[in-house]
């Protein structure tokens, strides 16, 4: 069995894959390391042979984890580096290696799903849009504060906004001009979300026409995929790059 790990800012994405090429087997998103063991020691029959891993974090906190999943499983874990041209994309940062992997594995998967040029957008503490043309130039990208920083950043930042996770959730039913604070607040970021959706794909479509794949990920995705009918909704975009970036045996 593999395991798979995407480590963002929030969350890590987990997911095992049974021994037969493929079949996903359990998978969650967990908010720290210790709850990662917990899930992973809950499945039956865990057999865990390889190991490969994406992080956005600190090497220290990253060789935290590896260290626990090497003492708790025995395995190996084979992590996801930086490059500047892989599978038919050139990496497009004036240094490779400070493009987040995150971003970078995104791009591997959709440019291979797309075999064209893609727009990819990933939704989660930030947000995060890459171009990659048709030729697998990685054009570059921009990167914004996601739904959790632009509402954390106006409850810390104001002294009367403040307000549950389940109002949160209960006011992005509609989009109306808000009546209460979380109104205002949840859907006013979500504006400004769907507005930075909406420029990039303008920017692609003055590149490439009609002629390229738009990709959503990340754990926010469904929150603008309604105005993008056209785009390819694939929470497991990275995981598909990861598999691309660290091939087992
Ligand atoms: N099942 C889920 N577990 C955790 N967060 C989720 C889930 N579904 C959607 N989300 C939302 O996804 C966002 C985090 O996205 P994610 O891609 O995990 O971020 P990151 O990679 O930066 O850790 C949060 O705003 C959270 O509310
Ligand atoms: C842009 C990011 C913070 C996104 O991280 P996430 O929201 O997925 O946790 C991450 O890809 C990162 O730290 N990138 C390095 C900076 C860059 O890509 O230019
Ligand atoms: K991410």
């Amino acid at each position: 069995m593999i395991l798979e790990l995407d480590c963002g800012n929030s969350f890590i994405k987990w997911r095992v894959l049974g021994a037969d090429v493929g079949r996903v087997v359990g998978e969650g998103v967990v908010d720290s390391d210790l709850a990662l063991l917990e899930s992973l020691r809950g499945l039956k029959g865990l057999a865990l042979k390889h190991c490969r891993l994406v992080s956005v974090r600190t090497a220290e906190e990253t060789g935290a984890l590896i260290s626990l999943l090497s003492e708790a499983f025995g395995v190996s874990v084979v992590c996801a580096t930086p490059a500047r041209e892989m599978s038919g994309v050139r990496n497009g940062y004036e240094e490779f290696e400070r493009l987040g992997l995150d971003r970078w594995l995104a791009m591997l998967g959709g440019f291979h799903l797309a075999s064209g040029a893609c727009l990819v957008l990933d939704f989660g503490t930030a947000v995060t849009a890459d171009f990659v043309a048709r030729d697998g130039e990685h054009l570059g990208g921009f990167i914004c504060p996601g739904m959790p920083l632009m509402r954390n950043q106006l409850r810390t930042h104001t002294r009367r906004i403040r307000y549950g996770d389940l109002a949160a959730e209960r006011a992005l039913e509609s989009l109306v001009p808000g009546r209460t604070t979380v109104e205002a607040v949840e859907r006013g970021c979500l504006l400004m979300l769907r507005g930075f959706v909406q420029a990039q794909l303008e920017l692609a479509r003055s590149y490439w026409g009609e002629d390229f794949a738009v990709f959503l990920t990340g754990g926010d995705a469904d929150l603008v995929s309604e105005i993008v009918p056209e785009a390819r909704v694939v929470p497991d975009l990275v995981f598909v790059g990861l598999a691309m970036a660290c091939p087992l045996s």
